[in-house]
């Protein structure tokens, strides 16, 4: 049987480790570390997503202040607010929830966080710190994803991995992350050729294509590691709705070590978004 990374348990433990050290931080006489989440509209999936971000910080002891702006808010107003979260002492994070409505230019809105507040390190800034490996904010679902791997891989020297999906927030960041580590890493996506003859080689796989059941059992060779980044929502027929990842995970049992959904990475992106918010609040301190 393959190894279930659970991610439940391990962004509980990661919480617990972040409210230690804001409690030191605080006892240290600087002021709690606080996060600004900005919710565009009232998408079902974002309203869950932003739920869970707002418990995860009251859980780590960290103030969150959340911002909903109505689906009709125009590109002006959302801007206005970034400005003035920009140059709020009190707020240390900044997270605008994606999608953004499509009358939004999300690029825009992004750019216009400061590097030092943007704790999804989606900033032009992060995202070349990143790439050159010289610091910055790590965005959340490579970062979890990375902290999850680290449980199970001590040295990423002449490993194969290899990535599903090249997306900025996830397929290229967890990319970079593993190179950093010296991994041999191949990006592959929705036009890659005999993608299973790829995969088949691969020590690590990453998963993150947004396509149910994509990975098989055949794709995986024995032994490898496979992180399933997939939440796609269906409905079944009884009307209910439940969550599917990329990886047909019931035929995995050769794998080293696999990860659920739910459960898996999901848990580990909100965690990292706790450990970026102390992070961004400790590196403004430091100026
Ligand atoms: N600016 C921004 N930053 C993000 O980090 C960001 C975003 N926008 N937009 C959407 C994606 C998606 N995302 C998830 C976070 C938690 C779970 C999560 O906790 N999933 C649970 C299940 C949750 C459920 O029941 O739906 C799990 O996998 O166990 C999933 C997905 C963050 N994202």
């Amino acid at each position: 049987m393959a190894q279930v990374l659970d991610g439940q348990a391990m962004a509980a433990r990661i919480t617990q480790d972040v409210r230690e050290q804001v409690d030191l931080w605080v006892r240290n006489g600087k002021s709690v570390p606080g996060l600004a989440v900005v919710l565009v509209g009232s998408d079902p999936a974002s309203e869950v997503y932003v739920r869970r971000k707002i418990t995860a910080c009251r859980k780590a002891g960290i103030r969150s202040i959340e911002h909903r702006l109505d689906s009709g808010t125009q590109e002006a107003e959302l801007l206005d607010l970034i400005d003035r979260l920009n140059a709020d002492s009190h707020v240390d994070g900044i997270l605008v929830q994606l999608p953004l409505p499509p009358a939004i230019d999300a690029t825009r809105v992004l750019d216009r966080i400061r590097p030092d507040k943007d704790v999804d390190g989606f900033h032009p800034v992060n995202v070349g710190r990143l790439s050159s490996g010289t610091g910055g904010l790590i965005p959340c679902t490579p970062l979890g994803i990375m902290t999850l791997l680290d449980s199970v891989v001590d040295d990423y020297r002449g490993k194969n991995a290899v990535v599903i999906g090249k997306s900025n927030i996830v397929g290229k960041p967890v990319a970079m992350l593993l190179l950093e580590r010296e991994a041999t890493v191949t990006v592959t996506h929705i036009e890659t050729l005999n993608l299973s003859e790829i995969t088949r080689q691969a020590d690590i796989v990453v998963a993150a294509a947004g396509a149910p059941h994509l990975v098989r059992g055949y794709w995986i060779r024995p032994g490898a590691i496979v992180i399933d980044v997939g939440i796609t929502r269906v409905t079944d027929e009884g009307g209910q709705t439940r969550l599917v990842g990329d990886c047909a995970t019931a035929e995995l049992d050769h794998a080293l070590a696999v990860t659920p959904v739910p459960g898996g990475v999901g848990p580990m992106t909100i965690a990292s978004l706790l450990s970026n918010t102390l992070r961004a609040a400790q590196l403004r301190d430091d100026g």
